[in-house]
């Protein structure tokens, strides 16, 4: 007798850091979420959760798909503290990573976001004083380290 299939109760969530640029950086795509109402205004990765037997980069995708109707080449995870991701509220997991827009088309806000934001790299400091998801505040500050925000020679100015 076979024994029943794991269950791994806990949620898995990816998020999308968008880049306008792979190569030389220089704005970060940001989302503020419409709902549910306890995380309305706050801000956020675009992303979701995993479906069953879904892999985090396909997840990643079909997410930045249906949420911001763009097509997106995912770049490099944001190295978390755990294999399995940043811890969120709750058992949910997060992890994220670079990507960037491969088609022509513009990323909108639709129902899940109040509204979209390309912030500028060139200065940390309004990126980390948006009103982010409390668990999201380590992985935005692990992202722009990881970029190299606040160092000149890596980040140039946006428009
Ligand atoms: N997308 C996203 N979710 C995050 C972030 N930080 C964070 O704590 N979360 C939480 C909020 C939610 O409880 C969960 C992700 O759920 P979601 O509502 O975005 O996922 P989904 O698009 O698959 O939604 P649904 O089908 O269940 O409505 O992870 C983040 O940066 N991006």
């Amino acid at each position: 007798m076979s024994a029943p299939a794991s269950h791994d109760p806990r949620t898995r969530v990816t998020g999308a850091a968008i880049l306008d640029n792979a190569q030389s950086p220089t704005r970060l795509l940001v989302a503020q979420r419409a709902y549910p109402e306890q995380l309305r205004g706050l801000w956020e990765f675009p992303g979701g959760k995993q479906d069953p037997g879904e892999g985090a980069q396909e997840a990643l995708v079909r997410e930045c798909s249906e949420e911001l109707g763009v097509t997106v080449r995912v770049l490099e995870e944001v190295p978390a503290p755990d294999p399995e991701g940043w811890p969120l509220k709750g058992t949910a997991v997060m992890r994220v990573f670079t990507a960037v827009v491969t088609d022509d088309r513009t990323p909108v806000a639709g129902e899940d976001h109040l509204q979209l934001r390309w912030v500028d790299l060139a200065d940390p400091d309004p990126i980390l004083d948006l009103d982010w998801i409390p668990a999201d505040l380590p992985i935005v500050g692990a992202l722009l380290k990881q970029l190299g925000v606040g160092n000149p020679a890596t980040v140039r100015h946006g428009h």
